[in-house]
């Protein structure tokens, strides 16, 4: 299997308004796919289509192999998104526990991923510490460590690095970028920040619901004749 998603002539609209215009994109496996665009042109949209927590009006996805919804996906798909669904009452480690037990990890499975994933997001030392207490960038952290709790074929981010400081942001992108490489896994992010979108193998554009530009870092910039993605994105974002 080449590609990990391939989205076929997907729109969506809410309430008359269409956000998401006939669309087809195509992610490989095993590689760092950006998702950029102006806020509001349908990103969170996107991706929400394929995890299968909303529906398209029209067209088909394809998500390793499974058509779009699909239960067994949901152990295949780590998704992290914009607003944080913690359960606040609990400890980072019982919010972690919850999630890995959904995902039926054995007890020595679990202790494993646990430390594996708060480690990975500096939560170690307030594993046991009531999420009601954490900060905004801790919350961010946490819901990071949940999506990779079971080790998924797939991650999903949306907007993973917002709200987290630079070293620790490094490392994260360190873990992502080993993800890909040692464990041939298949990351798809949102982002605003250009430096991110850099490092990502493949990027695709949206404006107003339509890809407007896909390719690689370098050749959207050649495409839009300028050194950075910023000016590409500038030019996407400003110029009708
Ligand atoms: N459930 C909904 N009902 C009505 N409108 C919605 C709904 N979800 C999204 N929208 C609208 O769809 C458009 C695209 O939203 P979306 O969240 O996909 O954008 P985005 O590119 O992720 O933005 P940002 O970068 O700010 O997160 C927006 O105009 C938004 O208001």
């Amino acid at each position: 299997m080449k590609h990990a998603i391939i989205m076929e002539g997907i729109a969506k609209g809410f309430q008359h308004k269409k956000v998401i215009q006939p669309l087809d994109l195509t992610i490989e496996r095993s590689g760092i796919f950006g998702l950029l665009g102006p806020s509001g042109c349908g990103k969170t949209t996107l991706i929400k289509m394929i995890v299968g927590l909303i529906n398209p009006d029209a067209g088909r996805v394809t998500v390793l192999d499974y058509k779009v919804p699909n239960e067994a996906l949901l152990m295949e798909i780590g998704y992290m998104a914009q607003s944080d669904a913690l359960y606040t009452e609990l400890t980072g480690a019982e919010n972690l526990e919850f999630f890995a037990k959904l995902y039926r990890l054995s007890k020595k499975e679990r202790s494993g991923r646990i430390r594996y994933a708060a480690e990975i997001v500096g939560l170690t030392n307030d594993l046991n510490t009531r999420v009601a207490y954490y900060s905004g960038g801790m919350k961010r952290r946490l819901s990071l460590a949940i999506a990779l709790i079971q080790n998924p074929e797939i991650l999903i981010l949306d907007e993973p690095t917002v709200g987290i400081d630079p070293s620790l942001k490094r490392t994260i992108w360190q873990e992502l970028e080993r993800l890909r490489d040692e464990e041939r896994k298949t990351i798809v992010i949102t982002t605003h920040v250009m430096d991110e979108a850099e490092r990502c193998d493949k990027l695709a554009m949206l404006r107003e619901g339509a890809i407007i530009a896909s390719g690689t870092p370098a050749a959207l910039k050649e495409q839009y004749a300028v050194k950075s993605l910023d000016d590409v994105f500038l030019q996407i974002g400003g110029v009708r």
